[in-house]
């Protein structure tokens, strides 16, 4: 069985950037690597209803904290099984975000913190309900709310189909999130957390001989 390492962070802090990195760095090692990005927009329609709903379609689901973090959650439910396939046919499964997504981002749109009810809700309906498997560690690539706007403004500006959408131009959310982040990482919400700062270069080299090391899930 391999490894399941999920990337969490604010957005536009960079996490796909590190994930491109890392899992060059984690193959000059020798390991074989799986890559998912969750939402799996194109892949799942809970996950396009999601997109659609944070460019301001569907009414007043996005509205619905609950029902926004169901729908997420039932994206992850049906890659369930791919992932599983994929813990036993590679080293590593490199997450681009997953369950603790929903934990921050719900958490800080009701302003709740990592002790509150929703937290506590995604937990109880994605691992113990569906049943996804627990990650092996999580990384949170933590940045300034500022430098994660910043840069996600400048990626919205340089990208087609990247502009922003109802979270990401949201600076109150985004400050809530990253604090809530904190705390799940500091709890070691699910299973162990490696805090990186994103605004510093990164020894991607360093953390992927470190994950390498981390117990197989
Ligand atoms: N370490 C970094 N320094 C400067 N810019 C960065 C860095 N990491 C990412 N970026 C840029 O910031 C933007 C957001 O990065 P991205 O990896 O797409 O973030 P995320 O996946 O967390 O939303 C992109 O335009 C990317 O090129
Ligand atoms: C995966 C996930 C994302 N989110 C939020 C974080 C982001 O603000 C938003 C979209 O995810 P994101 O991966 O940032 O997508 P994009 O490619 O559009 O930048 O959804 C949740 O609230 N719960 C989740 O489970």
């Amino acid at each position: 069985m391999g490894r399941l390492i999920v990337i969490e962070g604010l957005d536009g802090a960079g996490k796909r950037t590190l994930a491109d990195e890392l899992v060059t760095a984690l193959r000059a090692e020798g390991a074989s690597v799986r890559t998912l990005a969750f939402p799996r927009y194109g892949k799942s329609v809970h996950a396009d209803l999601i997109h659609e709903a944070l460019h301001r379609e569907h009414g007043d689901l996005a509205e619905s904290v609950y029902g926004m973090g169901l729908l997420y959650a039932l994206d992850r439910r049906d890659a369930a099984e791919d992932i599983r396939a994929d813990l036993r046919a590679y080293d590593v499964v490199l997450l681009d975000r997953y369950v603790a997504s929903n934990a921050a981002y719900q958490a800080a749109r009701l302003y709740q913190g990592a002790d509150g009810g929703v937290v506590e809700w995604v937990r109880e309906l994605e691992i113990v309900r569906f049943g996804l498997p627990v990650p092996a560690a999580q990384l949170l690539l933590r940045v300034p709310a500022s430098l994660a706007g910043a840069r996600a403004q400048q990626r919205a500006e340089t990208e087609t189909d990247r502009a922003k959408d109802l979270f990401e131009s949201d600076d109150d959310l985004q400050t809530r999130c990253a604090k809530v982040y904190d705390q799940l990482a500091a709890r070691s919400w699910l299973s162990h957390w490696y805090t990186i700062d994103g605004a510093a270069s990164v020894d991607t080299r360093k953390l992927a001989t470190d994950l390498l090391l981390v117990h197989e899930t």
